[in-house]
């Protein structure tokens, strides 16, 4: 398995503050990895950094993959008022390959109605992209990331919002541009979709707390010790408890403390 981008302990910050703090992990290349970890655990940074959108503050970044990363950011990232319809949204993914507000190809145009189509968003496309709901909104990003035709794909959470018929549509999807080529590192909060993925990484703090591309499980017993009713957000293992458990092999040693632990 080769790897699309390798970090060794970076770091990255917002203005004075350190967010991501000595993260070493690789991404493996056409695959689809997940990143969890609860809110403010860095999980944006990570994909900013992936996506070479965030310079790292320090570190090293090795990536192996061609040209730019298509970065599909959250739902509430995008200005509301954008007075442009779907088609010109989903279009707009292709000013990677011509330029901000040049003439797209017809070829472009082509590209955008089959994003459009294997979103499920054609009927829309005349409508004002301020006037959608946050899930069909959601649908024209990712159609608008897949236009860009990169060979990685980095979203921040892109089921958000959606319902578990759309989800499933997604996580299919998602698996459809791997077996292509392409490498995918999503964001999720959904402990299922996290499972559906090939590689699941857990940030904690700003730190990789479990990686399970290799079925390496990193936490330390002191940190799962302390309480998780402190966090106010239930169990902090909740997905690490899930994953090695369906994974098998090393990790399921551990899988199963944990899981005794959230109990
Ligand atoms: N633009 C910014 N300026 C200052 N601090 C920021 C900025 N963006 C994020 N942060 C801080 O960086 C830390 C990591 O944020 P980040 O958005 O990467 O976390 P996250 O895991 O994606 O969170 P969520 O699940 O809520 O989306 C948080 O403490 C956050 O407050």
């Amino acid at each position: 398995m080769s790897n699309s981008i390798e970090l060794t302990q970076v770091s990255a910050r917002h203005g004075a503050t350190t967010v991501l703090h000595g993260v070493t992990v690789s991404i493996p290349a056409h695959q689809v990895t997940a990143v969890t970890g609860h809110n403010g655990s860095g999980k944006s940074t990570l994909l900013g950094v992936l996506s070479g959108a965030h310079p790292p503050a320090s570190g090293s970044l090795r990536r192996s993959h061609s040209g730019r990363a298509a970065l599909v950011v959250q739902r509430s990232e995008v200005p509301d008022a954008l007075p442009i319809t779907v088609r010109q949204a989903v279009a707009m993914g292709r000013w990677a390959h011509r330029g901000a507000w040049r003439r797209l190809t017809r070829e472009d145009r082509l590209i955008a109605e089959l994003c459009m189509d294997r979103l499920g968003v054609t009927g829309l496309a005349d409508r004002r992209l301020s006037t959608l709901s946050g899930g069909q909104r959601q649908r024209v990003l990712l159609a608008q990331g897949l236009a860009q035709q990169s060979d990685l794909l980095v979203l921040d959470e892109p089921c958000t919002g959606l319902d578990a018929e759309a989800k499933e549509q997604i996580a299919a999807l998602l698996a459809e541009e791997s077996a292509r080529g392409v490498t995918v590192v999503h964001a999720t909060h959904d402990p299922e979709d996290a499972a559906k993925a090939d590689h699941h990484i857990t940030l904690s703090n700003g730190r990789l707390l479990i990686d399970i591309t290799e079925l390496r499980v990193r936490w330390s017993w002191r940190e799962m010790r302390s309480p998780t009713a402190a966090t106010g957000r239930g169990c902090r293992f909740a997905n690490a408890c899930q994953v090695p458990r369906r994974a098998g092999g090393p990790g399921v040693k551990c899988a199963a403390r944990a899981a005794a632990h959230c109990r």
